[in-house]
């Protein structure tokens, strides 16, 4: 049956997401559309499709309201192939955006909005660049495969972490091997992990470390989507990554920059353990209509 998808585009550091509101969850898109969707010659174009969800219209979302009833809305994020992922930490920015502006949701200035996500209940807050998520507790995934790419002369050991979703961080030479490679084909890993999994290639500055703000540039080839601009989570994890890296003293605040702009990443800890927070700016692009089949 034709439905007329009410679209609204967003953007945030260059990962780009279609966004639409489905309160009572109605409108669930297959693989197949949301690929068709995301399509950057046939479709709309996107790295990824999010719908909005009432938590308690979706099964994953009864799980959000019962960890925080103040989770009303579920982030249904999918990569650009149709397949779903836990978390997206740019798209959970954008999200928010959006919700704010349908004035589905209200975020005043201190106050805290949380959103339903598969990796769980997530916190936003805004801030000066826009907004931070709390992408809470992170964890070294174990085992460190090789990561081999085109253009890069040799395979490198990546860390494997996890912050909701699987990402390996693998740290290159200079800017040189960071430039060469060539994230158009997927990096293979050995052993490949279960699932698949983001990957993030990164050059830590020299020196690492101005003004207490730890700093590197990073491109990602992201699980599902190919290289994107940006990626949220991969960020976080790559922050994670090369402060383990840089051992005892390395700082807990961190300037990522990514393709498509800077974001910010900070480590702190909660009683339940440290967690590690994302910020960055968000942007409503346009509003459209697309026909699905
Ligand atoms: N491709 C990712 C999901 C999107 C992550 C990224 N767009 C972000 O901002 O975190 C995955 O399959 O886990």
């Amino acid at each position: 049956m034709a439905f007329d998808l009410h679209f609204t585009k967003g953007q945030g550091t260059g990962n780009d997401f279609v966004l639409f509101a489905d309160p009572d969850g109605s409108h669930p898109l297959s693989p197949a559309q949301i690929a068709a969707v995301c399509d950057r010659r046939f479709g709309i174009g996107a790295d990824g499709l999010i719908r909005a969800v009432r938590s308690d219209a979706l099964p994953e979302g009864a799980a959000a309201l019962a960890e925080d009833p103040d989770a009303v809305w579920f982030m249904d994020y999918w990569n650009a192939d149709g397949t779903p992922s836990e978390m997206c930490g740019n798209g959970a920015r954008v999200f928010t955006r959006f919700l704010l502006d349908q004035g589905l949701a209200e975020l005043p200035a201190g106050d805290t909005l949380s959103i339903g996500t598969r990796a769980g209940v997530r916190d936003v807050q805004s801030n000066r660049t826009g907004f931070q998520v709390d992408l809470g507790r992170w964890r070294l995934a174990g085992g460190e495969p090789l990561v081999r790419a085109k253009n890069l002369p040799v395979a490198r050991p990546g860390l494997g972490i996890s912050v909701g979703n699987p990402h390996v961080v693998v740290a290159l030479a200079d800017d040189a091997e960071l430039d060469a490679a060539d994230l158009g084909y997927i990096p293979q890993l050995d052993p490949a992990p279960e699932g698949g999994a983001n990957i993030e290639f990164v050059v830590p500055a020299d020196p690492l470390v101005h003004d207490g703000v730890g700093r590197f540039r990073m491109r990602v080839h992201e699980r599902g989507s190919g290289e994107t601009q940006s990626c949220g989570t991969g960020a976080a994890a790559a922050a994670l990554a090369v402060r383990h890296w840089a051992g005892a003293g390395a700082p807990n605040q961190w300037r990522v920059e990514v393709p498509g702009g800077v974001l910010g990443v900070r480590m702190f800890p909660t009683e339940d353990g440290e967690h590690v927070a994302l910020s960055g700016p968000a942007e409503l692009v346009f509003d459209g209509v697309l026909s699905l089949g």
